[in-house]
């Protein structure tokens, strides 16, 4: 594990706190599968999965106007509420099909449970989906807590569903440590005080996930149990 800030050796979590896409699910098919049934209903052009993944990571709402914005809709509030109900249809429909859980995921969380931490699941996805997949997955039974994109005010980059999330564990946030795999994850738990590692494997808005600020970056969710001095220095 490459760690950038070796003050986090001498952190002794209470809690994790775990993104959801690009972070535990590769979803990039199902997006495309909901995205491109709702653009065919709208009888507009489809679009590719390597467009569609620069725009995962802000919420429904900001993917929706992206996608409307890419295939040259020039009325995108016009179209919007009869996208955002056809996206949901598709989406609901076939949620977890086209997903897969990442290698090492449910090992390395396990672990992390083995180790005494709680766990709560924070996605910027509507709670309405990631229930669901997480269900479908078979990772429902490791999170105490699950919020979704919906579930508070605001959403990831801001600070507030971290806090929020560690009031609902009953944790501090300098002692609950973000894992998730984008620029939204790490400036959130920034704000928020909480640690933060990345995973390198996920969606960061086309940009290099190196580049961001954050505690450490990372190849599988095991890695961060095979170097237990991360966790308990
Ligand atoms: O924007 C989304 O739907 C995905 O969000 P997540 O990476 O916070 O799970
Ligand atoms: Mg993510």
């Amino acid at each position: 594990m490459h760690l950038r800030h070796s003050a986090l050796r001498s952190f002794d979590f209470d809690a994790a706190i775990v993104d959801l896409d690009g972070t535990m699910v590769d979803t990039l098919g199902d997006f495309s599968a909901a995205l491109n049934g709702m653009l065919a209903d709208l009888q507009l052009p489809a679009i590719t999965v390597q467009a569609i993944e620069n725009m995962v990571g802000k919420g429904s709402e900001h993917l929706i106007r992206s996608v409307l914005a890419h295939v040259k809709v020039s009325d995108i509030e016009g179209v919007y509420p009869q996208a955002w109900e056809r996206y949901q249809h598709h989406y609901l429909a076939i949620n977890g099909q086209y997903a897969q859980v990442y290698d090492g995921v449910r090992e390395g969380l396990e672990a992390l449970r083995a180790q005494g931490l709680r766990l709560a699941c924070l996605t910027n996805k509507p709670l309405a989906f990631a229930q669901p997949l997480l269900a479908a997955k078979g990772l429902d039974g490791l999170f105490e807590k699950v919020f979704g994109g919906d579930s508070f005010e605001r959403k990831k980059p801001d600070p507030l569903p971290l806090l929020k999330t560690c009031e609902a564990l009953g944790t501090a946030p300098a002692r609950t440590l973000m894992i998730g795999d984008s620029s939204n994850d790490a400036r959130a738990a920034r704000a928020a005080g909480c640690p933060v590692v990345l995973v390198s494997y996920g969606y960061n808005h086309g940009e290099p996930v190196q580049a961001v600020d954050a505690d450490a970056c990372i190849a599988s969710l095991q890695e961060l149990t095979a170097a237990p001095a991360f966790l308990h220095a």
